[in-house]
């Protein structure tokens, strides 16, 4: 009797799946290699016990086996959500650059809870607005601003660097980098310094990149009610709720602050009137701003203040801890900087301008975001189906872009898994090396990221002998590339 009850069961499932399916996506997504799809559940099942630290493997080995032939592009299947990988450089030219792929995939969906729709997620006219709104913050004028901080906060940690390697051991850079970085991005966002006792913010920023990180990995915490139900869950509402709190906070303070010195004349007031800079911020731009001639709202503001803090943080803190990393292990590399430093500043400081003559810095730091690169990969979704000519690309579905398996690419890249600065003196075909995106949704921040990313640089190298730790770091995915523990040894010079 039991056999009928499990046919049946067997038989709803197939039934069920069908009526699920959209089946014009499934025959175009037939064109792409993929595992085989199991009714309901799709391929969940290789996700599995997968952890972190073994995600880039896994898309490593999953785009050998099923992206090297044909269109290079491969296919899973989330229950009935389609998921597409590319890392053909030629493909993700046509996918950059054509303004129907300009939406987020729905895992970014993850991250509104917390983040709201700022810029990194919102789409069509909201983020049109954003980004024009936003573009000023990034002007040269006020990045040399913005200088001011990074070298205060490199100084800081410089002196952490020195105190913590005091006993001449290796240090773990990751958490005093983290922190840095975060800390100046806030006095950048909010002009507000951070002090100790805003820690929590600090650690609910942090955190939320590791709640998100686990649900993306675990398909089936991608189901609103089965999520809601969890532990991470819970977490990520009190991160939340920090945040917003914080941020709220500052906003309000801000607005006050602004009206008191009549609009944009803020020359008047004194820095710590209440806690607040003069310098120009992020805040201040959007205070200022209006959309139909109505200005932003407190959570109009707090969703794009937020976001700046989150995206800037991991990405520009990762840059810095594997560029170091990547030069203690080359000490060829390191006698060319410091050559160049020395050619450059000589004894002075380094300074705004001085920074554009780094020449074999940049080289530098774009081979280790080719190596480790911040944003592993990204996401579009599709909502209408686009003809490519050879094949067309279904609508409703993700379009996850794995800049990692990109950039390591051995047709472009000779010996990928090298360190070698020099290979980007030639030309590499475009599209093929993008860790700051390209097309219209590139990142917004990446003149403002590579200012403090080579400024703590040049003085972290003039000011110590930068030696390898005995211990090689495993990194894993955190939205972001992600490395709890990489030491490097510091000997103040
Ligand atoms: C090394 C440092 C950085 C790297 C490698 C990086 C990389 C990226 C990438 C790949 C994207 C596209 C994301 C996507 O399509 O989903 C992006 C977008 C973005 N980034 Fe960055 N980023 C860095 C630093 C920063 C900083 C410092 C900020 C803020 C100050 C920032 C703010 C943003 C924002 C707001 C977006 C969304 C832009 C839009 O959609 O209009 N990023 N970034």
């Amino acid at each position: 009797m039991w056999f009928i009850y499990v046919a049946l069961f067997i038989l709803f499932i197939f039934i069920l799946d069908d009526f699920l399916l959209d089946k014009r996506q499934f025959k175009l997504a037939e064109v792409f290699n993929g595992p085989k799809r199991l009714p309901l559940i799709g391929n969940v099942n290789i996700f599995l016990n997968l952890k972190p630290k073994d995600y880039y493997d896994f898309v490593k080995d999953f785009m050998e086996k099923y992206a090297r032939t044909g269109t290079r592009m491969a296919r899973y299947w989330a229950g009935n959500q389609l998921e597409l990988m590319v890392d053909d450089y030629k493909l993700l030219e046509k996918i950059m650059s054509n303004p129907k792929f300009i939406s987020k995939s729905s895992q970014y969906g993850f991250l509104h809870g917390v983040l709201g729709e700022g810029l990194l997620f919102s789409t069509d006219q909201k983020w049109f607005n954003r980004r024009r709104i936003i573009t000023p913050t990034f002007h040269f004028k006020i990045l040399e601003q913005f200088f001011e901080v990074f070298r205060k906060h490199n100084e800081l940690l410089m002196e952490e660097i020195k105190e913590k390697s005091k006993n001449g051991k290796p240090i773990n850079i990751f958490p005093i980098v983290t922190s840095s970085v975060l800390n100046a991005l806030c006095e950048t966002a909010m002009g507000y310094e951070m002090k100790p006792q805003d820690s929590d913010y600090l650690n609910a920023v942090r955190e939320v990149g590791h709640i998100v990180a686990t649900r993306f990995l675990s398909p089936w915490l991608r189901i609103e009610f089965i999520y809601n139900m969890t532990e991470g869950k819970r977490k990520q509402d009190k991160c939340a709720k920090i945040m917003h709190e914080f941020t709220t906070k500052l906003i309000e303070e801000r607005r006050k602050l602004l009206s008191k010195s009549e609009k944009q004349n803020l020359s008047n007031l004194d820095d710590d009137d209440i806690g607040l800079k003069k310098k120009m911020c992020l805040l201040d731009v959007l205070l200022q701003s209006t959309v139909d001639n109505k200005p932003l709202s407190n959570a109009d503001i707090q969703e794009e203040v937020d976001t700046f803090t989150f995206a800037g943080h991991d990405t520009t803190t990762n840059c810095i801890c594997f560029t170091l990393y990547l030069i203690s292990k080359h000490p060829e590399v390191k006698e060319k900087l410091l050559k160049e430093i020395e050619e450059v500043i000589g004894d002075g400081e380094v300074t705004f301008k001085s920074l554009n003559e780094f020449k074999y810095l940049e080289l530098v730091i774009k081979e280790s975001l080719r190596l480790y690169p911040p944003a592993p990969v990204i996401s579009r979704r599709l909502y209408e189906e686009v003809d490519f000519g050879d094949f067309v690309a279904p609508a409703n579905a993700n379009y996850n872009l794995c800049l990692y398996t990109l950039f390591r690419n051995s047709e472009v890249f000779e010996k990928p898994n090298e360190f070698i600065p020099e290979r980007f003196l030639k030309n590499i075909p475009p599209f093929a090396f993008v860790p700051f995106s390209a097309g219209q949704r590139n990142c917004i921040g990446q003149k403002f990221a590579l200012i403090n990313i080579k400024n703590n640089l040049i003085n972290i190298l003039r000011n110590f002998e930068v030696n390898p730790g005995n211990v090689e770091p495993t990194f894993e995915i955190n939205l972001t590339i992600k490395c709890d523990s990489m030491l490097v040894g510091f000997k103040p010079k």
